[in-house]
Order: C-alpha cells, then sequence, then structure tokens
C-alpha cells in the first residue's frame, strides 16, 4: 500500500508497535505532522481490511486506537517504491473480557489476548508477511497462539492458523471468539481460570465483543443459536449449558468455523500426552527462533500439571492473560473443570 509521504519517515522499524499515542518512535513523537500521516495510513489499512472482510464500517481507524487499549503491529517493506517505503499490513491486539466455555459447556470468565483485525494488502497475500507478522506479536507478547482468542476469524485466518500453527481444533462459542483445544488447559495451568456460576444474573454479566464487529453486514449473519440447525456448533453447546449468556451472545457476520465436540459431555480437557499436544510441541519445536519464545507456564502452580509445552524460563510474566479471580473464589485446582 503506498502513500504519497516517505513511509521509511515515518516508521523506522520494519515493524511498528502503535498504541493509544500514535507514536511510531521518536522521530514521530517530536512531528506533529507525522501523526498526522499514521493516522491516515491506519485510517486507510482498517478501511481496506474491512473491505477485504465485507464489514460495513472499518473496525481498525486511528480514532478507535485512539480511544482503546488495542495495540497495533504495523509491518512495511522498506525497499519498494522507490526507496520511499510500502505499507504491507497490520495486525491489532488486544485484552477483553470474555465469558467462554470449556469443552464440557462450562463458563469460564477469562480475559485471553485476542486477534481483532489483521490484513496483508492484496497483492502480498500468501508471501508470508501475515506469518512475519504474527510471529513478530507471539514473540513480543511473549505468548503461544494456542492461549490467545480469535475474534470471529475469517476463512482466510483460520486457514492461516491451521496451517501455520496447526490450531484446528476449536472448542464452541456461542459468542463471536474462537479459542482452540488446550486454551483452557494451558492458560489454567498458567492462572487459575474463574468459573462463572450458571445462575449469575443477567445484569452481571458483560457482553460478548459488542464493541466493534456488530457493524458488520446484517445479511451476512446466519442463523444464531436457537434459531441455528439442530446439529450446528451453537446448538450442540447451548444444550448443555445455561441460557442466560448465550441469549446475549453478538450477531455474527459469518459463524466461525468451529468443529464440534466430538464427544459431549466427556473428557474435557486433553490430556497433555495427547496426540494434538505432542503434534503441537513437536512442532513448536522444529521452528526457528522457539528458543528466543518463553513458555508461559507455571507449573507448580497446579499439581496436576504435567510439564511444561516447551519449557519454563525465567521471569515468565503472567500478564498477558488477565483472569479475573474474585478473591474468595481463587480456585484450588480441585475445583476447577
Ligand atoms: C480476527 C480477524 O482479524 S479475522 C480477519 C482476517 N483478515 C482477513 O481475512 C483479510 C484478508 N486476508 C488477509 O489479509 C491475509 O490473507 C491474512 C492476514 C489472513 C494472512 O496473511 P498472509 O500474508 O496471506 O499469510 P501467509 O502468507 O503468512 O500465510 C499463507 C496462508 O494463509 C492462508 N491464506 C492466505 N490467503 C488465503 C486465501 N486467499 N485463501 C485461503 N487461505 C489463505 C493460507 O493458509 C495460506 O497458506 P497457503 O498459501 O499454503 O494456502
Amino acid at each position: 500500500m503506498e502513500f504519497p509521504f516517505d513511509i521509511n519517515q515515518i516508521f523506522s522499524e520494519r515493524v511498528s508497535i502503535l498504541d493509544q499515542t500514535l507514536v511510531a518512535g521518536r522521530r514521530s513523537a517530536e512531528r506533529p505532522d507525522l501523526q498526522g500521516h499514521i493516522a491516515t495510513v491506519i485510517d486507510e489499512l482498517g478501511r481496506a481490511s474491512a473491505k477485504a472482510q465485507q464489514l460495513t464500517a472499518p473496525i481498525t481507524s486511528a480514532s478507535k486506537l485512539q480511544s482503546q487499549r488495542h495495540q497495533l503491529y504495523l509491518l512495511k517493506d522498506g525497499e519498494s517504491s522507490g526507496g520511499r517505503g510500502v505499507v504491507v499490513g497490520f495486525l491489532k491486539v488486544g485484552y477483553k473480557k470474555l465469558f467462554l466455555l470449556d469443552r464440557g459447556g462450562v463458563h469460564i470468565e477469562a480475559e485471553p489476548l485476542c486477534v481483532l483485525d489483521f490484513y496483508i494488502t492484496e497483492n502480498l497475500q500468501r508471501h508470508g508477511y501475515g506469518l512475519e507478522l504474527f510471529d513478530f506479536m507471539l514473540q513480543h507478547k511473549n505468548l503461544e497462539p494456542m492461549l490467545m482468542a480469535y475474534d470471529r476469524p475469517s476463512p482466510k485466518f483460520l486457514s492461516f492458523l491451521a496451517k501455520h500453527y496447526s490450531l484446528t481444533q476449536s472448542v464452541p462459542q456461542v459468542n463471536n471468539f474462537v479459542v482452540f483445544e488446550g486454551f483452557f488447559f494451558f492458560n489454567r495451568s498458567v492462572a487459575q481460570l474463574r468459573k462463572v456460576p450458571l445462575k449469575k444474573p443477567d445484569g452481571e454479566i458483560k457482553p460478548y465483543s459488542l464493541m466493534e464487529r456488530e457493524v458488520v453486514r446484517q445479511e451476512q449473519r446466519t442463523l444464531p443459536w436457537p434459531f441455528a440447525p439442530p446439529h450446528s456448533p451453537q446448538r450442540l453447546v447451548s444444550s448443555q449449558c445455561s441460557h442466560s449468556l448465550s441469549m446475549r451472545s453478538s450477531p455474527s457476520r459469518a459463524p466461525p468455523q468451529v468443529v464440534p465436540p466430538s464427544c459431549p459431555g466427556c473428557s474435557r480437557i486433553q490430556s497433555p500426552q495427547s496426540p494434538l499436544i505432542d503434534r503441537y510441541r513437536e512442532r513448536r519445536s522444529s521452528q526457528q527462533g522457539l528458543a528466543a519464545r518463553c513458555s508461559l507456564y507455571s507449573w507448580n502452580m497446579d499439581s496436576r500439571a504435567v510439564g511444561p509445552l516447551d519449557r519454563p524460563l525465567p521471569g515468565t510474566s503472567l500478564s498477558h492473560f488477565h483472569v479475573s479471580v474474585h478473591p474468595r473464589r481463587m480456585a484450588s485446582a480441585a475445583e476447577l473443570p
């Protein structure tokens, strides 16, 4: 994506990390005119992403970034366009408080890092730029993709996650977020998730992702629960759990391609020795740059935990996975599903 100004002058790094301040390095902090250019770039990227996802309005813009506590990773190619550089794409992430269903249909309150928007310019897609950007974010956040939630991922993004991170088995949700097998098990090992009482009064429950993607085109919605076809994931899950949360799920543009539970009511969490984890471990250990990435798991917290996915590293922070735990409900391992 080209602009009528010098991209290299604004973004000195190949990947810039932008937040509420709209500052990309020291230079732009000192120059209000450069900040205007940054806003132009973000707005343009947001529009292009919305178009690519067939949303009626962008979910990413400079003004939204200024008002929300999100982070935007912007990738440039500094050598193109006669040395002025081009913008390749962006990835926006942020923490969201979510009510999720584990494999057994138990409501879990969590605040994981979520992928909120992701876009690589059309002519550069399928060239590995998306992977470069996503890997950069994972290293910066010191996080594994299995521990994140994905806000209504597009088919291309689902294919991307399957190809690069072997994320294929999702745990059905009644909201717009997709989480994958391992999310509950490994996050729980880091910090206790909070089980949400099934009869929690509606008033206390915050809505799902209602802020941004509700602007999606109504006609592209498929039928939500309880109108979904009898064997759809929504129905399978909703039939197992309480309804106060289900009724509040936000509309979806195109429901995530979730995989229905193979055995509703059976073992909720894969054994750490399961083929899934083995596959994941094999794949991850063969990747270059793995050493730079920290494992997240503190295995002392739960006596049932059997060992790290990669390895524990000193100084591992829990901050990537904010969990709301009521002081009196700091659950012991035995309390958890
Ligand atoms: C939560 C959200 O943000 S959902 C929104 C996600 N964004 C979009 O759908 C916007 C349009 N798509 C894109 O911008 C990009 O395709 C992205 C961001 C999804 C992936 O970035 P890319 O640079 O294309 O990915 P990268 O080259 O690293 O990996 C390629 C893989 O991504 C997936 N992929 C990328 N483009 C496509 C496509 N047109 N059709 C199907 N799969 C695709 C495939 O798995 C592909 O592997 P393959 O070529 O072997 O089939």
